[in-house]
């Protein structure tokens, strides 16, 4: 739904096109309240700080996303989708994490079973 308004405000104003940056972050903050209060208590959440190519228009600054991810204990990665910057990387990232949370972090190598 978040998308959607977004997206509905692009199309009434382009200036309002710079602000969906703050809007974003400020709906990943609700979002992870509720995945917190109702979510699974070992879930690998990763932060990808999307259109890093775009540094004109950033809103967001990247030491503020990082304390923030930080102070969830999450993942947090710029990524440009378009340049591809990061993208592999983020990947990455998500299943490091899951390897530890799955194996203790002890058993590299010896693989583990992801569940549905
Ligand atoms: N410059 C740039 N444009 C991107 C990037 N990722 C997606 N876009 C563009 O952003 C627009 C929206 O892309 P969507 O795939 O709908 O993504 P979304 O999550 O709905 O994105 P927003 O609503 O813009 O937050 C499209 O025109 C994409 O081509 C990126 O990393 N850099």
């Amino acid at each position: 739904m978040q998308a959607s308004v977004q997206r509905l405000r692009m199309k009434r104003s382009p200036k309002a096109r710079w602000q969906i940056g703050a809007d974003s972050f400020q709906a990943l903050k609700n979002w992870m309240k509720e995945l917190r209060q109702h979510g699974p208590p070992n879930i690998v959440v990763a932060i990808a700080g999307n259109k890093c190519d775009l540094s004109d228009a950033r809103e967001v600054l990247e030491k503020d996303a990082m304390d923030y991810a930080d102070s969830i204990h999450t993942i947090f990665v710029e990524t440009s989708a378009k340049n591809t910057i990061n993208i592999h990387e983020v990947f990455i990232e998500i299943s490091q994490q899951i390897t530890v949370i799955y194996t203790g972090g002890g058993a590299a190598g010896k693989g583990f079973k992801l569940h549905r």
